[in-house]
Parts: structure tokens; C-alpha cells; sequence
């Protein structure tokens, strides 16, 4: 039987979630992160622990045909390959930052000027984009640095909260892209391996879907019902059971994280009362 082969980051700021998506799946992995490779014990799949910058290649060659990446590598090094799933961890901006004390205020200043970066591909397309050119300093690490020893009058790096460009001085002048982990597809999958990939995104979307909800329960008056209903639209509608104090009502439905607060509140401006809010492990609508 065919096995589904799926590159995860050997080690680093994707490994853990990365693994963590594959048992919220159901999937357990015969724990073999020193050998590279790794076989699931209860699903036809093999995991391949890899350098993320390395991915793109392996997915091209069909060596995986799959795998969990950050979206900036794949925008720096496999634009041509498919992302078939946005799995919401490792978010972050790939941004040019220059010195606090530099005039430079926009993209349009650095005209001729040094930028550091581990994303040349990415750099050059915005350059090109906006008619501009620059001297590129490829390094690999530890770019925020380059400003400070001389090497380079601007960076392009990740960003996330900011603290690493604080620590160094910087400012963010331009971000030129958002990431977040996805799943992407090798364009040499067999239908037969795409069959299995068909199981493991309908799994994926259902532990998305749930991570993004909220189960709630509350009690209603029977006379405020109407207007709190319309409050809560539910996968279908929600549900309305008699409580055993005659005039209430227990009312579950389920909400979209991102409303959560601000449905809170009018429920309990519209006579809600002991509202309960439940995680979602898994949502198959
Ligand atoms: N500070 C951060 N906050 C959120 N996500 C980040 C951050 N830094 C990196 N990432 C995301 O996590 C991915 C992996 O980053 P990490 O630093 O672990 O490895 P790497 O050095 O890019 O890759 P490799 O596995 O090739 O060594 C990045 O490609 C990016 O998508
Ligand atoms: O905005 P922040 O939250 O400070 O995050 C940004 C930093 O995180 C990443 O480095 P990482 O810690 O992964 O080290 P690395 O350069 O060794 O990969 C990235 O290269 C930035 O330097
Ligand atoms: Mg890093």
C-alpha cells in the first residue's frame, strides 16, 4: 500500500505545532526524530524531519508530497508550489527595517543603498516591483545585526512582536509580506497519494474549524428568547431546551471566535445569564 510522505521542520519554531496538528488528526508517530524518518502506527504516512529552507526542493523532486512550511519560504523559494491548506501558527512579516536614526522612511530611500537579508528572491521581486535597485547582502542569520557592525544600511527580516528589531535599534519601514504555516503539495503527489492528502485536509479543516470556535450555553428567559436567538446563527440553529424552572430556557450554540466578545455582550445586554463558553476539539460541518 501507498504511503503519504510529509516533510515537517526537523527542528525549530514549526516542529512542535507541526507535530501537534498530526495527533490533533489522530495520527500517532512512532517517535524517530533522530533518525530523519519517522512512520505514523495507525495511517499510511511517512514523516521526513527536515531543514525548513531545504522543503521547497524535496516537495519540487517529489521526494515528500507534502509539507508543513512557512508561506515566506515558499514565496522565497517555491512560488510554483501549491499551498492547499492555512494552518493559523507561525505568524509573522517579512518586513525592511532600517536604524531608528536613518532618514530613510519608505521603500523609495533605500535606492542604492545596502540591505541585509536571508530573502534575496523575495527582496529582488519587491525591488523590481517598485523600480528600484540595492546592494543585497545575503546572510543567513542574525540579520538585524548587520546595520550595527557596518555591513548594511537596511534589513529585510521576519518580524513578529517587534522585540528583536527593538533590541537592535530598528524600525520597521515596509512590510512586504504576511506568513503563517501552511500545507503545501508537491506538483509530483500520485492520485493514489492525493487520495490520502483528501484525509488528512477534511481532518485538518475540522480541528481549524474547532480551534476557531466556541461551544456556548446559557440560560434565557422565555420571553427574551426570540432576541437572543437571533443573536446566535449555530452550525444550523441553535438549541433550545426547558429548563426544569418553569419561564427559562437553556440555549447552546456555537460561535466564530473572533465574534465571541462582542456577541457576549449583547447576549447579556438582552437578558442572558450564566453564559458558559466551551472549547471545540473538532467540527465537521
Ligand atoms: N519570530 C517568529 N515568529 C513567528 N514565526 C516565525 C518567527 N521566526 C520565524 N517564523 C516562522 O517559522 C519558520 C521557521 O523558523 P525557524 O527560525 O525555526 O527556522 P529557519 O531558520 O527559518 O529554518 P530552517 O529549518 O531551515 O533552519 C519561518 O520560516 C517563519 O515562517
Ligand atoms: O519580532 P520578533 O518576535 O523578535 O521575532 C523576529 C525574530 O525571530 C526570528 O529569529 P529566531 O528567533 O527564529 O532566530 P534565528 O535567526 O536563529 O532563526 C527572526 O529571524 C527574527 O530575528
Ligand atoms: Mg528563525
Amino acid at each position: 500500500m501507498s504511503k503519504l510522505k510529509i516533510a515537517v521542520q526537523k527542528s525549530g519554531r514549526l516542529n512542535e505545532e507541526s507535530m501537534q496538528i498530526l495527533k490533533n488528526i489522530g495520527i500517532s508517530i512512532d517517535n524517530g526524530k533522530e533518525q530523519l524518518k519517522a512512520s505514523a502506527r495507525n495511517f499510511p504516512l511517512e514523516v521526513f524531519y527536515l531543514r525548513n529552507g531545504d522543503i521547497p526542493q524535496y516537495l519540487r523532486d517529489g521526494v515528500v508530497d507534502i509539507a508543513i512550511i512557512g508561506e515566506n519560504v515558499l514565496i522565497e523559494k517555491g512560488e510554483d508550489l501549491p499551498i492547499v491548506e492555512r494552518l493559523g501558527f507561525s505568524k509573522c512579516k517579512v518586513s525592511i527595517a532600517v536604524p531608528k536614526s536613518s532618514k530613510a522612511k519608505c521603500l523609495r530611500d533605500l535606492e542604492g543603498k545596502r540591505i541585509a537579508t536571508s530573502y534575496p528572491n523575495t527582496v529582488n521581486q519587491f525591488l523590481e516591483k517598485n523600480k528600484l535597485t540595492a546592494d543585497l547582502h545575503v546572510i543567513s542569520g542574525s540579520v538585524e545585526i548587520a546595520p550595527n557592525i557596518g555591513l548594511a544600511d537596511a534589513i529585510c527580516d521576519i518580524v513578529s512582536s517587534g522585540s528583536t528589531l527593538f533590541k537592535n535599534g530598528l524600525k520597521e519601514i515596509e512590510v512586504l509580506l504576511k506568513s503563517e504555516a501552511v500545507l503545501a503539495v508537491s506538483p509530483k503527489i500520485s492520485e493514489e497519494n492525493r487520495v490520502l492528502l483528501d484525509t488528512i485536509q477534511f481532518r485538518m479543516r475540522a480541528v481549524l474549524k474547532g480551534q476557531n470556535s466556541k461551544y456556548v450555553l446559557l440560560n434565557a428567559p422565555n420571553e427574551k428568547l426570540a432576541q437572543i436567538i437571533k443573536l446566535l446563527p449555530g452550525m444550523k440553529s441553535p438549541t433550545v431546551l426547558p429548563l426544569d424552572d418553569k419561564g427559562w430556557s437553556s440555549v447552546h450554540s456555537v460561535i466564530n471566535e473572533n465574534e465571541l466578545w462582542a456577541v457576549i455582550d449583547a447576549l447579556k445586554d438582552s437578558g442572558a445569564q450564566g453564559i458558559l463558553v466551551c472549547p471545540i476539539e473538532k467540527m465537521v460541518v
